[in-house]
């Protein structure tokens, strides 16, 4: 099905986009259960245009299911650091599966080093078949943190294929458009842990140096400790505030490429000054390995010609990831 919600704009019309100081909060249970699709759609566009990110609320993963993740994953962290070091991201090769230590990924490495710890998860293989796909490294006795760290991701798959028919349906695309690109898709499943900085804090060390993220879409679970920070296309930034009960939703640098910079793939970094340990669960979802991304038609106008070159997903994610991995960099 396409909608039109796309107007051919006359050039000569074009206004200063739209800035903002909020991030918008949109309700998807009329794209989930099918009820109206298109006023979701529309949200979606206003807010992945303006700000690139937005909040959704019921979006049908029960709240008590994300704080058992939360528990087991303060936990995780809770471990001796010699047991978090035996799962090293290191040992996985590329496929980048693990445990990373502060200052271990470095995301602005010309200005921040990450004080976060990290450990990443993914769909699950019995041996390395390439970059982003191997085998999971699981802390042992402990296994209720692989059912429901692996359980979690899971959901989050289901989840980003609908929201993805949403994103689809607001660029007056076929709500299947990303599904052919998504057979076999790249996907991290990540658990954040940020210990609160005290005293002066400059740019050289914060939670998680600004960036933006390398792939399709992005959604992020926060506990209520605060500290996130999204850029605005004015170059402000705005707080990412915890709202109970909803996730984070942002795009990455492909679909930013995909619309020609129609929508946005925010800057964003966290600086938790809160005086409390910040827990965060994000997932990233991008397309197969060998996807190839380039600007659409629909978003190539005269006074936006074409911005970017095709890539191929992969070599793009793992160039990102390259420069701001210590263990990659080590290895050349
Ligand atoms: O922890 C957060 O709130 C943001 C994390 C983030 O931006 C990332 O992992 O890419
Ligand atoms: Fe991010």
């Amino acid at each position: 099905m396409t909608v039109d919600l796309v107007a051919k704009l006359d050039d000569k019309l074009r206004a200063k986009r739209e800035s903002f100081d909020k991030i918008p909060v949109v309700d998807i249970a009329p794209l989930l259960d099918g009820s109206d699709k298109l006023s979701v759609a529309r949200q979606i566009r206003w807010a992945l245009s303006n700000t690139g990110f937005m909040y959704v609320k019921n979006h049908g993963i029960p709240r008590d299911f994300v704080d058992s993740v939360f528990d087991v994953s303060r936990r995780f962290f809770e471990l001796p650091m010699s047991e978090k070091m035996d799962l090293h991201v290191g040992k996985s090769d590329v496929a980048l599966r693990g445990y990373i230590e502060p200052f271990g990924e470095n995301t602005d490495p010309t200005k921040t080093k990450d004080l976060k710890e990290c450990f990443d998860i993914g769909p699950e293989r019995s041996t390395l078949e390439g970059p982003f796909f191997g085998a999971n490294q699981w802390p042992s006795d402990f296994p209720e943190f692989r059912e429901l760290t692996y359980g979690y991701h899971q959901k989050m798959v289901d989840l980003a294929k609908k929201l993805l028919k949403g994103i689809a349906l607001s660029l007056d695309l076929p709500e299947n458009h990303f599904e052919a690109l998504m057979r076999n898709p790249i996907s991290i499943q990540r658990l954040l842990h940020y210990p609160p900085q005290r005293g002066y804090v400059g740019e050289n060390i914060i939670g998680i140096g600004a960036h933006t993220d390398y792939g399709n879409l992005t959604i992020l679970a926060q506990d209520d400790v605060g500290g996130l920070q999204v850029m605005n296309r004015d170059g402000d930034w705005v707080e990412g505030t915890p709202i109970p009960g909803t996730f984070v939703i942002n795009i990455g640098d492909l679909v930013q490429r995909l619309t020609n910079d129609v929508y946005l793939a925010n800057m964003h970094r966290v600086v938790n000054t809160s005086g409390r340990e910040r827990y965060s669960i994000p997932f990233f979802i991008d397309a197969d390995f060998d996807a190839t991304i380039a600007p659409l038609a629909s978003c190539v106008t005269a006074a936006n010609p074409v911005r970017y070159k095709p890539v191929t997903c992969g070599a793009h994610k793992f160039g990102r990831f390259a420069a701001s991995y210590a263990h990659l960099a080590k290895a050349g």
